[in-house]
């Protein structure tokens, strides 16, 4: 069944769900500044893909939400998120679900503040994709896999109408479990990444020692806090991911934003000084990434 769906944030994660989505045959309508909505409404979203191909797909574009959207996907970095979210009216979206794909966990209760607690299911998604320009997006992942989590009932039609566009998607019970365990893989792929410089393949073996050690503190605190998955699991996944893979914030630092340490790094420090996990090679890599 067409669905119309919001996307808050139509960049690497946004454009990408943005063009699957409509080349699926659902209304998309991205939600973005100016110049991006004038980009989107000239060319569509251009996407090359490891996984789909090239294609360019139509959308609908605006600088805020006008109509009632069933689906609103929230994909901009956690910086923007406060005035972006002034593009989405809470009473306008009725009841709409709100999807998020930012990383960390911080930003549900933002989300949760403007939206209402119902509205909100945890998401996350394992992809490697950029926004190279206004509407252009570069896939660099041959995967697209995406973990909600909340009641089979009400999740399983999004699961359905994601993977009919061509993602991998699964509902989990546990929302601690879907966002720890995505930071527990995502924080130390990230600040060692950014840190060195350095895409997964030489991290990887350059860098093993240090990236062990990372891993396990950043298990514990996930565990800690109730999801995550084991080192074993974490380092596997990362044997496992193409050599020149390279992590989000290490393409911010390499353009020159700003970075989502706070939300990455700081949401393990804070929630390792809430359960007293020592994580010491944690404090050192934010504190030097902070530094710059
Ligand atoms: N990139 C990846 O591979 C992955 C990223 N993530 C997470 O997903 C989230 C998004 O990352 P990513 O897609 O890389 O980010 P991008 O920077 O590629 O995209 C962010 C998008 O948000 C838009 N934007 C910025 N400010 C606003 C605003 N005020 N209102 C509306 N739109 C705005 C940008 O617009 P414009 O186009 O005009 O710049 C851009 O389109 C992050 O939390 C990241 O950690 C998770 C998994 C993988
Ligand atoms: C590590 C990766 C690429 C995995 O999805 C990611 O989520 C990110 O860098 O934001």
């Amino acid at each position: 069944m067409s669905r119309t769906i919001a996307v808050l944030g139509p960049g690497g994660v946004g454009g990408l769900l943005a063009a699957l989505l409509s080349r699926a045959g659902h209304r998309v309508i991205c939600l973005a500044g100016e110049e991006t909505v004038r980009a989107l409404r000239e060319h569509g979203v251009r996407v090359t893909s490891r996984q789909y191909g090239a294609f360019t797909a139509r959308v609908e574009a605006d600088t805020v939400l006008r109509e009632p959207a069933g689906l609103c996907l929230v994909s901009v970095k956690h910086g923007a998120l406060g005035t972006a979210l002034d593009r989405v009216p809470a009473p306008l979206l009725g009841d709409g679900l709100v999807l998020p794909f930012l990383n960390g966990v911080d930003h549900m209760a933002v989300l949760r503040g403007h939206f209402g607690t119902d509205r909100v299911a945890a998401a996350v998604i394992r992809v490697e994709s950029a926004r190279t320009a206004p509407g252009v997006i570069e896939h660099h992942s041959p995967f697209t896999d995406i973990d909600l989590a909340g009641s089979a009932e009400r999740l399983d039609p999004v699961v359905a109408l994601l993977e009919a566009a061509g993602t991998r998607a699964r509902v989990l019970p546990d929302e601690n479990a879907v966002l720890w365990g995505k930071l527990a893989f995502l924080a130390p792929f990230a600040l060692l990444t950014t840190r060195y410089r350095l895409p997964i393949g030489a991290l990887r073996t350059e860098r093993r020692a240090e990236l062990t050690a990372l891993v396990a503190e950043v298990c514990a605190v996930a565990r800690a806090s109730g999801g995550g998955t084991g080192a074993e699991r974490v380092l596997a996944g990362y044997d496992g991911f193409p050599a020149d893979g390279k992590s989000s914030m290490l393409r911010d630092a390499e353009a020159g934003r700003p970075l989502e340490l706070d939300a990455i790094g700081g949401a393990v420090l804070r929630a390792a000084a809430r359960h007293g996990v020592p994580v010491p090679v944690t404090e050192r890599l934010v504190a030097e990434l902070a530094a710059g």
